[in-house]
């Protein structure tokens, strides 16, 4: 995941390969809370990792619950419908999936068992409307205190208390589909008699009562229906585990690689692994919308193949009750379209993690677009003059998701322009390696990633502020020295002369090298510290010099200019290796100050140092980095100079970000 401040997109061009889709949230945190009220232990294969999961869990062990984990799957123990904890204060942060079904389950559990039960969320959670449910609830008899603003979370749900459930309990259904779905979770744990739920008002989003109602039956409770419009649990039903439980592919999820292949999957399709014709979930009927735009689509029953169709795309005018929440992406396709694209009956959108009308009418137009929207409706312009943008995010994973798709202007303009993601970790409420997963299916000019290169002599802390800018940036790392080290290390213990650049260039292609989480292997072998030894850098420095052996790593390096971007350290990366990078930085410190930093290293690493000795060794190796015939080491002709002498790690890290601002077109 990248948890950063801002996650720059460069100008993407295509897209081909296959992705594997996290689990569905709508259904990971139903099963977790019916396999949590019943009897028997359940099996969760492919539940989905991720924030609102997580609040989910802790809640249900909060309450008692055993859940533990057994390699990729959780298990659970249920509660047999019998609370073990009768007073919990569970924070739900905003997901409203645990929310409204543990507000029904705690309101009915308090009421036949005693307890005192309070639910709070993150801010946002106290300004999505709950009291529709509320009132339901209360209308049975049960205890709920208002905390904060009536209709709002954080409440208390306290019991015990009279039930009344001869008469239909009635819900609204035309702000969230979840109020009913929390009431049909929640009342087969006191269904003795028939329970008639009725519905008042259009239901929405109903897809997502299927799934409900398919989750139910699988956990061994046949919810009779009448159309939309009521719902009987029989007498008697009781919550059994199926023992074993699969959690789909998040079929909400597919619709940006939907979105993808229809805009960039020129050749390959884009496939798609975990949701397909049998999927459970209605979202997966965004494949239709999408279609409808031009997009070429195979599904298979766990499988989707998007291809470009129609291109431009073709814009529509659709009624997105039935996929509320993948529909958020046609916004963005629409810029890419031949005329307007209308979505209607969007009204539940103003009440999700946030209004997302307003979110995406405000973010589409920082990129040129004309927009419209009324109460609960959108209309979206096709777009010609893009704009270089810096998208709010708005604590919404969809907010964050749709827009990597603005990325792709450079397929409709020709002067392509990057996006930049606000807060990009959003994403972790569902699909936490999202942009890992589009990085990995996308296709760039490589000249469009962009790079920061860092040289300057040993000890000045090239390496410190390259991990540094490159953790903030989200940024891949090269220390090129590491290439060298390699290289010297291994012509040494081949028993070459490392006179001979020959041998040595000889020796590179052989070299098995692989860099793991700031490790260097060898073949096998771990040579991370040996790398680092002083001894070792001298070695480097000794075959650095041979042009042969700097062409024979040259390739190596330019492999590392990956998206989102790259942060090179060195001696050479302005000047030769990467001479079109965006930024170059010519670090320095004075020879005493770099002579104390690297031995302080070495001793707080325990490694025993002198510190005449470790100047004498740096400016000899100093001496030859700077004579050497090829690619010296001397700063880019557009390099910024930078003493750090008197500079804290801190200092040197806020004047790279602010260089690197002024050269971004935000
Ligand atoms: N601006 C700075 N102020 C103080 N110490 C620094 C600074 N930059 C780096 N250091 C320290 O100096 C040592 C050498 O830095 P390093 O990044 O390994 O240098 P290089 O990669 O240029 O050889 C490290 O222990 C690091 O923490
Ligand atoms: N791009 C590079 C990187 C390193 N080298 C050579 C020259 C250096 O003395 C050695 C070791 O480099 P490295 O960056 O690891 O060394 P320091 O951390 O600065 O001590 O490799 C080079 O010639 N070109």
């Amino acid at each position: 995941m990248f948890k950063i401040p801002f996650l720059d997109l460069p100008p993407l061009r295509g897209a081909a390969g296959t992705v594997r889709l996290p689990g569905s949230k709508s259904i990971s945190n139903r099963v977790l809370l019916l396999a949590a009220l019943s009897e028997g232990r359940t099996v969760v294969r492919d539940l989905l990792a991720s924030d609102d999961t997580a609040v989910m869990l802790e809640s249900l062990r909060t309450l008692g619950c055993a859940v533990w984990r057994e390699g990729g799957d959780v298990v659970i123990d249920g509660l047999g419908g019998q609370l073990r904890a009768k007073e919990a204060k569970l924070f739900l942060g905003n997901a409203g999936t645990a929310m409204r079904p543990l507000t029904a389950a705690l309101s009915l559990l308090a009421a036949t068992q005693g307890g005192s039960f309070e639910v709070s969320g993150v801010p946002r959670m106290h300004e999505r409307p709950i009291g529709d449910l509320v009132d339901a609830l209360r209308g049975l008899g049960c205890e709920i205190d208002d905390l904060g603003n009536a209709g709002y979370p954080p409440l208390r749900l306290r019991g015990p208390s009279t039930l009344a459930l001869d008469t239909p309990v009635r819900v609204r259904g035309d702000v969230s589909s979840q109020f009913l779905t929390a009431l049909l979770l929640a009342l087969p744990l006191v269904a003795e008699r028939d329970i008639r739920i009725e519905v008042i008002g259009e239901l929405i989003s109903k897809p997502y009562i299927e799934i409900t109602l398919a989750l139910l039956a699988r956990f061994g409770i046949q919810v009779r229906r009448e159309g939309w419009a009521a719902f009987v649990i029989p007498a008697g039903s009781r919550y059994v585990s199926p023992g074993e439980v699969f959690v789909e592919g998040d079929a909400s999820s597919a619709s940006y690689f939907v979105g993808l292949g229809a805009i960039a999957a020129t050749d390959v399709p884009i496939r798609i692994e975990g949701v397909g014709s049998e999927s459970l979930q209605g979202d997966v009927r965004f494949i239709e919308a999408a279609a409808a735009m031009g997009a070429e689509v195979k599904a298979g029953p766990n499988w989707l193949e998007v291809k470009r169709g129609a291109w431009p795309l073709k814009g529509l005018t659709l009624d997105c009750n039935h996929i509320p929440d993948a529909a958020m992406t046609l916004t963005v396709m629409a810029l890419y379209a031949d005329g307007p694209t209308t979505l209607t009956n969007i009204a539940s959108w103003r009440v999700k993690e946030t209004d997302r009308i307003a979110a995406m009418a405000t973010e589409l137009r920082k990129l040129g677009a004309t927009v419209d929207e009324g109460p609960d409706w959108i209309r979206v312009q096709p777009l010609q003059r893009w704009q270089a943008a810096v998208i709010h995010t708005y604590d919404d994973h969809r907010v964050a998701m749709c827009f990597s798709l603005a990325a792709f202007n450079g397929l409709v303009t020709t002067a392509a322009k990057p996006v930049r993601i606000l807060e990009p970790h959003c994403v972790a409420k569902t699909f936490p390696d999202y942009f890992e997963t589009l990085f990995g299916v996308v296709s760039v000019d490589v000249a469009d990633v962009p790079v920061i290169t860092i040289d300057g002599p040993t000890a000045s802390g090239k390496g410190t502020l390259a991990d540094e800018t490159a953790k903030l940036l989200g940024f891949n790392v090269l220390d090129s020295g590491a290439l060298y080290r390699v290289t010297g290390l291994a012509a040494r213990r081949a028993g070459l002369d490392l006179d001979d650049g020959d041998a040595v260039a000889a020796i590179v292609p052989t070299l098995q090298l692989r860099f793991a989480d700031g490790q260097v292997f060898l073949g096998q072998e771990d040579v991370s510290a040996r790398l680092r030894a002083e001894a070792t850098g001298l070695l480097a420095s000794q075959v650095a010099v041979h042009p042969q052996v700097r062409r024979a790593l040259h390739q190596l390096q330019l492999d590392f200019r990956r998206l989102p971007g790259l942060v090179a350290d060195g001696r050479d990366m302005g000047t030769a290796i990467f001479p079109d990078a965006a930024l170059k930085v010519f670090l320095t410190a004075s020879a005493a100050t770099r002579a104390e930093r690297r031995y302080k290293q070495l001793i707080s690493k325990g490694i025993s140092a002198n510190i005449e000795g470790l100047r004498a060794d740096l400016e000899a190796r100093d001496e030859r980095d700077k004579n050497r015939s090829t690619s010296p080491l001397e700063p880019a002709q557009d390099a910024q100079l930078l003493d750090n002498s008197a500079l804290t790690i801190e200092a040197s890290v806020d004047q790279m970000l602010a260089w690197w601002q002024q050269r971004r077109p935000f």
